[in-house]
């Protein structure tokens, strides 16, 4: 067994990895940190989220000298379930220290000069770390996934567009120069757990966000080799997303060469289903899958995505690319085989 810490425990998708390592036939929990001064310091993991009363027995603790001390000798790998300023800043020490880093923020996404001070507001400290980490897209990366030290999770709104898009831009059937349209609505949990007056119960109504400044936008972008329109929405439901991308494609692309595109990329990996009808969140919510289902009409494609935020968006694909670091079956700890 391989011993995990996880750092942002309380959080939503903190606790989504506490809930899988808990299950998984080769990993098990080697502490539930939260920051050195959190409010929720001591408390049984459990008492945030009841769900696993009786079953996840461990504290919160909070992650100061003495606790980072114990992880670098104790713990066999660290997921980082933190913001992104705080996994940037955490990273690097528990790298240095030989243990991998699985991260679900954005902090080692997207590399190039300046994108982190326009799009997250800090500079970055680690520019080898940002060069060196493989982007964790399980169905896509899985070389670089294997090969690296530092996993960078992909968000959950480039996960949902970049499983519909990368099939297509694989074979080349998007027509040049044309820019996909991403018109996606997420879940509240999208936002964390800490309270805000946008994601309060009163306010969440549907509506769009973050319109020509998401910083998604430019990590599907650069992820899927061509530039995307991408408008998220939030919508008044505590979990998953859809996404519905508008593609137009190359002249003479038959039907044929679309279903071969999603075939020959997702034949065999059972976390992507090719749903055969329209995808819909709940079917999707509080599951690793991700279903995608696409009609076309003449040169028009639409490809709609459906995934959970937290887990296929976030703790799921954690696990996934643990998988495949680890060489363990692709499948372990998230669907029965
Ligand atoms: N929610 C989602 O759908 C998705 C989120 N992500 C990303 O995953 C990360 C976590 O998101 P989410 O679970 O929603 O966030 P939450 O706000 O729900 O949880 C954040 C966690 O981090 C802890 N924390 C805060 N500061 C520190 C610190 N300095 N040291 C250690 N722990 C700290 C918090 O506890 P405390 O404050 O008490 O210390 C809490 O446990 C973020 O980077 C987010 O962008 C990625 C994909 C999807
Ligand atoms: C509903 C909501 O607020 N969603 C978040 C996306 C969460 C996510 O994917 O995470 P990263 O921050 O790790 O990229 C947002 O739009 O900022």
């Amino acid at each position: 067994m391989l011993k995990a810490a996880i750092i942002g425990a309380s959080g939503y998708t903190g606790a989504e990895l506490a809930g899988l390592i808990h299950g998984h036939p080769h990993l098990e929990l080697a502490g539930l940190y939260v920051s050195e001064g959190s409010q929720d310091a001591h408390k049984p993991f459990a008492s945030l989220h009841p769900r696993w009363r009786g079953v996840i027995e461990a504290p919160l603790l909070p992650l100061d000298d003495e606790a980072l001390s114990r992880i670098h000798t104790e713990a066999d790998l660290v997921l980082l379930a933190t913001a992104h300023e705080v996994s940037h800043d955490l990273a690097p020490g528990f790298l240095a220290k030989g243990l991998p880093v699985f991260d679900l923020s954005g902090a080692f996404r997207v590399p190039g000069e300046g994108f982190y001070d326009k799009f997250y507001g800090f500079a970055h400290q680690h520019a080898g770390w940002l060069a060196d980490a493989a982007y964790g897209l399980a169905e896509w990366n899985q070389d670089a996934i294997k090969a690296a030290k530092l996993i960078a999770v992909p968000g959950c709104y480039p996960t949902a567009s970049l499983s519909a898009l990368k099939p297509l831009q694989t074979a080349g059937l998007i027509a040049d120069g044309n820019r996909p349209i991403i018109s996606a609505v997420s879940g509240v949990s999208g936002a964390g757990r800490k309270a805000s007056m946008n994601n309060s119960f009163c306010e969440v109504s549907l509506k769009p966000y973050g319109v020509f400044n998401h910083r998604h936008q430019p990590e599907i972008s650069h992820h899927l080799g061509t530039q995307v329109v991408f408008q998220p929405h939030l919508g008044n439901f505590i979990r998953g997303i859809l996404a519905t991308v508008y593609v137009q494609l190359k002249d003479g692309v038959t039907d044929e060469q679309i279903a071969a595109a999603y075939h020959q990329a997702y034949d065999g990996q059972k976390i992507v289903r090719l749903a055969g009808q329209w995808p819909q969140i709940n079917d999707v919510a509080g599951t690793p899958f991700c279903d995608l289902h696409w009609s076309r009409d003449g040169n028009q494609l639409i490809v709609v995505s459906a995934i959970d935020n937290l887990l296929k968006g976030a703790a799921s694909q954690a696990i996934q690319c643990i998988n495949i670091h680890q060489g363990f079956s692709p499948l372990a700890g998230l669907v029965k085989e």
